[in-house]
């Protein structure tokens, strides 16, 4: 039988394989491309031009991508039939060449179908969704001082809310499911008193593992160690004041990880200080350490004072000598923040953080929020990284008022390939687009969104015109 029902696989080319959670790259590679809705119509075919150019001037026809046009979203429909909108072939094809990039596909808000953007996500089990956001000198933004962020938004991709176990208010299932609720469940609770569920509430589960945690944010800390200096920090970024058992778990089955398995390679912010008060003093006492390291110490319970005494006492005994003496300095610095907070924090502090590793929703917001501090989501690329393929896209939707125009800006797109040529290791090609991007926005040709923010506004470049600019600064 034929692999594929409507497709044929170019006729050149290898597929990318894994092995132990690492691509093979051979020189030829096919990679499926999925073109989007709405402005997808504009960007793909800008980005496709901007990537091949590079591909052609870094490595002069020794390496080369084998473009493979698969279907999702409105383009999928009109080729597949109706309500065909992630065909068959579509999976296969990501299955078989395990690396591919997309444009944005249309999700309806309230029913409908489900987006298919977090199908892909869970469908290859793509559990990191890594979305950098860094400043383009010259890029307009509505920041004093952008060039401060430089941060990589690490947000675990599978769980959470996202994964869609939801019933609307009046679904009989769900109105039994909070009939459960309300007799059996939480009353059994002891804790929940008399908290009832309202009738007429729609309810959404929202699923956080130990093991979904830490495989995320075990990325992220390896992220952390392939940076320098003050970049080797992640921040767990948690609502677990609220969410004890889903996001609060997240801080901590995070701060587990970083001091068991990273045991030699980190330190946490708590540890930090401990380990430098004794630098700062090496005479300091037990109590003066702990008191400094927890405010409100002197009106604490005997037992909560006996604790955060043990605690400096565990911590100098573990790892006094392994990270004492300024060694935690080189080390990744692994701290939390609630989410709110770090929403102000990244616009008050932003050269204090690095990565931000966060659950699913936190990440989708505060990667839109991010972008604007950085030019928008014009500028804000992103990949989805598991064991077994990698699928790169932009943080932006289909920004569907701007479809067909050719206006919309690619950058983020454009972004996303260069994150996906470092993945394949052609560190020349991306390092060309960055150059020739750079310069692009550097001269002010730029496209409407950044055009409209400068000051004074300067005349956009079209879409198309904007990939032409890139390639002509290589
Ligand atoms: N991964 C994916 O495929 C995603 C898909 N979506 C889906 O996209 C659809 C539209 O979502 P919506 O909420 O409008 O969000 P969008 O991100 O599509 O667009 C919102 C606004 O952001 C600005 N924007 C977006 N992309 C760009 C770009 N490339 N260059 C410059 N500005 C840009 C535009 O602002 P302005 O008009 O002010 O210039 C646009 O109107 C929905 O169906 C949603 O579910 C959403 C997010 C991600
Ligand atoms: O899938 C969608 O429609 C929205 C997804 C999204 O906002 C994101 O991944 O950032
Ligand atoms: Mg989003």
């Amino acid at each position: 039988m034929a692999q594929f029902e409507k497709l044929s696989a170019p006729s050149q080319g290898t597929a990318i394989r894994f092995v132990n959670g690492q691509p093979v790259i051979p020189n030829e590679p096919i990679i499926p491309f999925i073109r989007g809705d709405g402005t997808g119509v504009d960007i793909w075919p800008a980005t496709q031009r901007v990537l091949d150019a590079a591909v052609t001037k870094a490595y002069q026809g020794v390496r080369r991508i084998e473009w493979f046009k698969v279907y999702a979203g409105d383009e999928a429909c009109d080729l597949y039939g109706t309500y065909q909108y992630l065909p068959e072939d579509t999976l296969e094809a990501i299955r078989t060449y395990g690396v591919a990039i997309k444009g944005p596909l249309t999700t309806p808000i309230g029913g409908g179908i489900r987006s298919l953007n977090v199908a892909l996500r869970q469908i290859f089990d793509l559990y990191s969704c890594v979305r950098p956001c860094r400043y383009y000198k010259g890029t307009p933004s509505p920041h004093k001082r952008p060039q401060d962020l430089d941060v990589i938004v690490y947000r675990e991709n599978t769980e959470d809310i996202y994964m869609g176990v939801e019933w609307e208010a009046d679904d009989p299932v769900g109105q039994t499911l909070r009939e459960h609720l309300n007799t059996v469940v939480i009353p059994a609770n002891g804790k929940l008193g008399k908290r009832q569920i309202p009738e007429g509430s729609g309810i959404g589960i929202k699923p956080v593992s130990k093991h979904g945690s830490q495989r995320h944010i075990r990325k992220a800390i390896q992220h952390a160690l392939r940076l320098k200096g003050d970049k080797r920090h992640v921040t767990l970024v948690h609502k677990g004041n609220i969410m004890k058992f889903t996001e609060g778990a997240f801080r901590d089955w995070g701060y587990e990880l970083a001091t068991s398995e990273f045991r030699d390679v980190c330190i946490t912010e708590r540890e930090s200080w401990i380990l430098g008060n004794l630098e700062n003093d090496p005479q300091l006492s037990i109590q003066a350490n702990a008191r400094m390291i927890e405010p409100g110490y002197d009106n604490l319970t005997p037992e909560r004072k006996a604790s955060i005494d043990a605690e400096v006492h565990g911590v100098l005994d573990a790892i006094g000598t392994s990270h004492g003496n300024g060694q935690w300095k080189a080390m990744v610095l692994v701290d939390d923040r609630i989410a709110d907070s770090i929403f102000q924090q990244i616009q008050t502090r932003p050269q204090e953080y690095s990565i931000l590793a966060t659950l699913n929703l936190n990440g989708d917001y505060i990667s839109d929020a991010a972008a604007a501090m950085v030019g928008g989501l014009g500028m804000a690329p992103g990949a989805n990284i598991g064991e077994n393929a990698a699928i790169f896209e932009a943080t932006h939707g289909t920004a569907p008022k701007h479809a067909g125009l050719d206006r919309i800006n690619p950058g983020s797109v454009i972004l996303s390939g260069v994150m996906m040529l470092e993945f394949l290791g052609w560190q020349e090609a991306a390092d060309l687009i960055t150059k020739g991007l750079s310069a692009a926005i550097a001269n002010q040709q730029v496209t409407y969104d950044l055009a409209r923010l400068m000051d004074p506004p300067v005349e956009p470049v079209s879409c198309s015109g904007f990939s032409e600019a890139v390639i002509s600064h290589f």
